[in-house]
């Protein structure tokens, strides 16, 4: 029998807990084909766990996190938390973890389905050959950076400080480099250096590791020039390197290459292989509760998940084929659905992808 792989599972807010439940079955179905043993334990977090617990983040939630070998996460936030003080917020619960988890490296891979390009709001042709990853730095920037409220010469102020030091460049860049050596190795890195210290910082960084990496092409390019460059010329980019401001950003603005946000993936990393899991979306406050989302973005996540934790790859490809299959079949949740009076709904589509990987 395999080794047990324990697994913690946060369903969190809105459609986070939809598209959570697809995700299991998925779980499930590679227990019964591949033999994999996978133990999940269920832990609050995000506005249900300030509601329940008094804090968007339990010490016990991330006990669990810390004791698994992975976490699979749906997504928090809503409007019921948007008015409330910082500590009390779904959101500082998710900045919490990524850094208590020391979760520096956010991967966020965007794939054009060829049967998928009408899908999008840009033109198949433009969109034709796109495989691209963002590489965002997740635990520092501006994110993290000293916040404050004060009194200034027109009245209250506030501040964002965006702060990164050498070693936290460098550790990310590094990853971007080995990522973009194993696919086309072309590596954008990107930044505000026209403007930003940080990014002269970063973009010294970039440099000064280059020469270690000979077989990767870099291009240095502004992140203005880079959100225009995404629309223009998608499928010139491999590996996107930056901030964490700006890959938020654009990862989002990628995500609509692929058709929709409710196909995005993403694997949140440290040194090693242990990861978190999670789409690249929110809870979509505005189709939670009505089996309008979309839950193959949680589904790949466990490709992720079985690809870079576990060292699965039967099983992660096996995901990825049963995807595309579904797709190719015509299958579409309406996010993605051109007619929309045809589109299923979350656990019809789990359901077909379950089915899919059984057959295979
Ligand atoms: N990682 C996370 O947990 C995470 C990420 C982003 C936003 N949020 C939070 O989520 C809340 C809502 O944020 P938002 O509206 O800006 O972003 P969002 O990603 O939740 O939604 C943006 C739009 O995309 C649609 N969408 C998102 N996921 C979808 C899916 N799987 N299938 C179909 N459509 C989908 C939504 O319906 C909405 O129209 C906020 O509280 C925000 O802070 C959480
Ligand atoms: C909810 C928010 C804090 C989060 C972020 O900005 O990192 C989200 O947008 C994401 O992309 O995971
Ligand atoms: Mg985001």
């Amino acid at each position: 029998m395999s080794e047990v792989k324990k697994i913690a599972v946060i369903a969190g807010d809105g459609i986070g807990p939809e598209v959570v439940a697809e995700a299991e079955k998925v779980l499930k179905v590679t227990e019964e084909i591949f033999g994999y043993v996978f133990e999940t334990e269920h832990a609050l977090f995000g506005g249900i766990a300030i509601d329940e617990r008094g804090t968007p983040l339990p010490k016990d939630t991330l006990e669990i996190c810390r004791s698994a070998d992975a976490v699979l996460l749906g997504a928090v936030g809503g409007p019921k938390w948007d008015n409330n003080p910082k500590e009390l917020r779904p959101e500082t619960g998710l900045l919490g973890i990524r850094k208590a988890l020391g979760l520096f490296s956010n991967l966020r891979p965007a794939v054009v389905f060829d049967c998928l390009k009408d899908a999008s709001t840009l033109k198949p042709e433009v969109l034709e050959g796109t495989d691209l990853m963002v590489v965002r730095e997740l635990t520092g920037g501006i994110y993290f950076g000293e916040k404050l409220r004060r009194q200034g010469e027109f009245g209250e102020e506030a501040v964002d400080t965006c702060v990164y030091n050498v070693m936290e460049v460098e550790r990310i860049v590094r990853q971007a480099f080995e990522i973009a050596g194993k696919r086309r190795k072309k590596l954008a890195s990107v930044d505000k250096a026209n403007v930003l210290e940080t990014s002269r910082l970063w973009r010294e960084v970039v440099n000064k590791l280059a020469p270690e990496y000979p077989d990767v092409e870099v291009e240095h390019i502004l992140v203005d020039n880079c959100a225009m460059q995404l629309l223009r010329r998608p499928s010139s980019f491999d590996v996107i390197v930056t901030e964490n401001m700006f890959g938020d950003i654009l990862s989002d603005e990628a995500a609509m290459l692929t058709g929709s946000i409710g196909m995005l993936a993403s694997a949140s990393m440290g040194e090693g292989s242990y990861g978190l899991f999670e789409p690249v979306h929110g809870s979509a406050p505005d189709i939670a509760g009505q089996g309008l989302a979309n839950p193959i973005a949680t589904i790949l996540s466990v490709a992720l998940m079985f690809r870079m934790t576990f060292g699965y790859e039967d099983a992660a490809a096996a995901i990825e084929a049963a995807v595309a299959e579904v797709l190719d079949a015509g299958h579409r949740t309406s996010d993605i659905a051109v007619d929309k009076s045809k589109a299923i709904s979350t656990t019809e589509m789990g359901d077909l992808i379950v089915a899919a990987i059984r057959k295979a």
